[in-house]
C-alpha cells in the first residue's frame, strides 16, 4: 500500500510516527509499543531518520521488520543532510531491497550544535530537489512532504514558506503531513491556503500528544509550534505531578482530533515517538470514520 492509495482507498487515513531508539531498553520498549499500534490496523507507520549517519540504517531495519513481522506498511523518513547525491542514491537502492515502498522527504535539520542548515557539496539543499530525485529514480513509490501550519522557523513569511511546499508538491509529492501543531484554527487556515493554490493532494494533520511539559518545550523549541497559553498554563500548575500532566494532554489531544475529524480532515500522523498509551487513549475517545 502506498501514501497515495492509502487517502484515496480510505475515508480517514491513521498512521504513527516512531524513531530508531539508542539503547536496548528503548527497543524492548519498543517492540512493545509496536504490539499495540499495530492492533489499532494503522495504514502505514513512519520511522524517522537521524542526522550525521548513525540511525540511517536503523530507519530501513525497522522500516524492513514493520513490515515483515507485523505486515503494516513502513514509511522510510529520508532527509538531506550529510549526503551527497550518490549517497542518497545508494541509500534509495537499500531501501527498495528491503521491500521500502514510501518516503518522507525531508530537507531535514541542521546538526545538533549548528544553527543554520548547509548542504554538503555535491548534496542537496531543499526537500523539493529530494522529492525530484526519488520519483526520477522510483517513480510509483509514496512520497510524502512536511507542511507548516505556523511557519517553518527559517522561513521570512508564511507565503513564501508555502510557495515552497507547492514546490515540493509540483515535484511529486503524494500527502502533506503537518508539523505537529497546537491551534487547529491555524491548520486550517494553512489547509484553505493550499486550496487557493490549487493544491489537491491531502493534507493530514500532524498530532503529538503532551504527555510531559519538559519534553514538549523541548520539542517545541526545535520545530516553532505554538502551545496555546491556556493549556501552557494548566501543565505550568501541575508541573510535578506527571500523570496529572499527562491527562491535561490526553484530554486536549482528544478534543483537538475530535474537531480536526469533524471538520473533515483526510487523516492524522501521529507524532506517538515510541510512546505509544496517550495515542491508545485518544484512538479509543476519538469518533473516526473508519473502524479501528
Ligand atoms: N516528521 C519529521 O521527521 C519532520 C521533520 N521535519 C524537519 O523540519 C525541517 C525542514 O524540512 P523540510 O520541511 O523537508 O524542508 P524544506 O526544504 O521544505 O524547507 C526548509 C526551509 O527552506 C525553505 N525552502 C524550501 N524549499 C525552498 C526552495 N526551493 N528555495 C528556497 N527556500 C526553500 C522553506 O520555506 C523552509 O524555511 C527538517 O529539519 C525536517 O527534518 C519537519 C516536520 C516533520
Ligand atoms: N524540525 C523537526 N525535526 C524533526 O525531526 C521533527 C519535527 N520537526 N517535527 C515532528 C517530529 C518530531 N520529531 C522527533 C521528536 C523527538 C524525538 C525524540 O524524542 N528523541 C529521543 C532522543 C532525543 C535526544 O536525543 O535528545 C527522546 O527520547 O527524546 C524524535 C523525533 C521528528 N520530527
Amino acid at each position: 500500500m502506498r501514501i497515495k492509495d492509502v487517502y484515496e482507498k480510505s475515508p480517514f487515513g491513521i498512521s504513527f510516527e516512531i524513531f530508531p531508539p539508542k539503547t536496548e531498553a528503548g527497543d524492548v520498549a519498543l517492540l512493545e509499543g509496536l504490539q499495540r499500534l499495530t492492533a489499532r490496523s494503522p495504514d502505514f507507520i513512519s520511522c524517522t531518520y537521524g542526522a550525521g549517519g548513525s540511525t540511517q540504517d536503523r530507519t530501513l531495519e525497522l522500516c524492513e521488520m514493520i513490515q515483515r513481522d507485523f505486515q503494516i506498511p513502513a514509511t522510510a523518513h529520508f532527509t538531506c543532510v550529510g549526503s551527497t547525491i550518490e549517497q542518497l542514491n545508494n541509500w534509495l537502492d537499500a531501501a527498495d531491497l528491503r521491500g521500502i515502498q514510501n518516503f518522507m522527504a525531508l530537507r531535514g535539520d541542521a546538526p545538533a550544535g549548528s544553527d543554520s542548515f548547509e548542504a554538503v557539496s555535491g548534496g542537496l539543499k531543499y526537500a523539493n530537489e529530494l522529492v525530484e530525485l526519488i520519483r526520477s529514480r522510483f517513480p510509483d513509490v509514496g512520497i510524502g512532504v512536511a507542511g507548516y501550519p505556523e511557519k517553518h522557523p527559517e522561513a521570512s513569511t508564511m507565503e513564501f514558506d508555502l510557495d515552497n511546499l507547492v514546490r515540493k508538491v509540483d515535484a511529486g509529492a503524494d500527502a502533506i503531513f503537518t508539523q505537529l501543531f497546537y491551534h487547529n484554527e491555524n491548520f486550517f487556515r494553512f489547509r484553505d491556503e493550499l486550496e487557493r493554490r490549487s493544491v489537491s493532494i491531502p493534507v493530514v494533520a500532524g498530532i503529538m500528544p503532551i504527555t510531559e511539559f519538559a519534553r514538549i518545550k523541548r520539542i517545541t523549541a526545535m520545530c516553532g509550534a505554538i502551545i496555546p497559553d491556556g493549556l501552557a498554563g494548566q501543565l505550568e500548575a501541575v508541573q510535578d505531578d506527571a500523570e496529572a500532566q499527562r491527562a491535561i494532554g490526553v484530554d486536549y489531544a482528544i478534543k483537538q482530533c475530535q474537531q480536526l475529524v469533524d471538520e473533515g480532515v483526510r487523516g492524522i500522523h501521529f507524532y506517538v515517538l515510541n510512546k505509544s498509551e496517550a495515542c491508545e487513549r485518544i484512538l479509543d475517545a476519538v469518533q473516526i470514520p473508519r473502524s479501528v
